[in-house]
């Protein structure tokens, strides 16, 4: 299994993902022209032909036994500067007569745009028959979540201060999502699958002109849509777990449909770009195969940037031992340069 740029040709496979990411999973709707649009901007990021505050580096997990995508996971290098990027932010209002003696505090949500500028990771999925459980061992889901830091340390100057990412809200089992029915849908008259699939399309900006633009105080919810504040979808756990595992942190702010966590960290502060370092590449014609997934390896050149996992770490010189197959599989040779993270 290997990270590696969408390609041109790969639009079919990316449509596959498409159909079966789910609800809530805004960022692939399942539409063929949409899909080809979001592959050729990909291509000309990664050719950096465009500025780099309006880059989106969208990776494929290739299964190698077969050619077939596994996955998917992407980076923007900046949100908010086409269309705004709005946040309800957790607040507090406190209400004090001192006549009465009573104090209350009440829990309220703020419209906000506070991460304009921002770079965010995203779109990251795996097809089910990929997934941990039986296969927690081969880690591709940890594959596809780290390979980015990997890719943002290399070429840190693309990014901005901070990252963030927008995880999947909670849905019930008719997939109806409890914060959107008590709140988006008075403002705007559609079931939320059709509101998430016009913010894939890229019109969260339209969508988000008709939300409430004044403090909204959450006692007027329904219950059930104030226990989904800060809450993720089942599905979306793991990848919660990993980015928290990096310093990611939720600092309040959440989506305005479903109300999933915004969580967000200083990029120099993200675990694995502290910590990942350079190395140089010996391949060995000895050396067996490895099952061990405990070191990530990535190369260093944008538009040829390949991921995998490498059956050993380092030595202490910073020379990296690979076998022929996996200099293959990240198409290096002696002499070259890899990116190496403990994980
Ligand atoms: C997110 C992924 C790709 C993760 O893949 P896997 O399910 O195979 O993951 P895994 O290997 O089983 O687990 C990954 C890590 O999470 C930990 N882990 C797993 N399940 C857990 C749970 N229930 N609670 C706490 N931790 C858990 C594991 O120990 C492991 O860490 P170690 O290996 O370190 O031990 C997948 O589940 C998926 O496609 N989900 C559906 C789509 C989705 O909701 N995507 C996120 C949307 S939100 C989004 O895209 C933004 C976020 C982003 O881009 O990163
Ligand atoms: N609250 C949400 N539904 N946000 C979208 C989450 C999905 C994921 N971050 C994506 O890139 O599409």
């Amino acid at each position: 299994m290997r990270i590696r740029p969408i390609a041109r040709d790969d639009l079919d496979g990316l449509q596959v993902l498409a159909r079966q990411t789910g609800v809530g999973f805004t960022s692939l709707p399942d539409n063929r022209e949409f899909l080809a649009g979001k592959i050729e901007a990909a291509a000309c990021a990664f050719e950096e032909r465009v500025p780099v505050d309006d880059r989106l580096y969208f990776f494929v997990l290739e299964d190698e036994s077969n050619g077939e995508l596994a996955g998917c996971c992407a980076i923007e290098g900046q949100v908010g500067k086409g269309v705004p990027f709005y946040n309800y932010r957790l607040g507090k209002l406190a209400h004090s007569s001192v006549q009465l003696e009573l104090h209350r505090t009440f829990e309220t949500l703020f419209l906000s745009s506070d991460h304009t500028g921002d770079a965010e990771v995203c779109s990251l999925f795996l097809r089910p028959e990929y997934r941990g459980r039986e296969l927690r061992h081969l880690r591709n889901g940890a594959l596809l979540s780290k390979a980015r830091w990997l890719f943002i340390a290399q070429f840190r100057d693309r990014f901005p201060e901070k990252v963030l990412a927008e995880m999947r809200g909670v849905f019930d089992e008719d997939n109806k999502s409890p914060f959107w029915e008590s709140l988006g849908k008075h403002f705007f008259p559609m079931d939320f699958s059709e509101a998430d699939r016009l913010t894939g399309l890229g019109r969260k900006s339209f969508i988000g002109e008709l939300m409430p633009k004044f403090p909204l105080y959450t006692t007027f919810m329904s219950a059930d849509a104030r226990a989904c504040i800060g809450q993720v979808h089942r599905d979306t756990r793991p990848a919660l777990e990993m980015l928290k595992k990096e310093g990611l942190r939720w600092e309040g702010y959440i989506d305005i449909f479903d109300g999933g966590p915004t969580v967000e960290a200083y990029i120099d502060e993200v675990q694995a770009v502290c910590h990942s370092r350079l190395c140089q590449v010996e391949v060995s014609k000895q050396l067996v195969a490895s099952e061990e997934r405990r070191w990530l390896a990535a190369t260093t050149d944008m538009k040829n940037f390949y991921a995998a996992w490498v059956g050993r770490g380092p030595s202490d010189d910073q020379i990296i031992v690979v076998s022929e197959a996996e200099a293959q599989q990240l198409q290096v040779s002696t002499g070259d340069t890899l990116r190496l993270l403990e994980t």
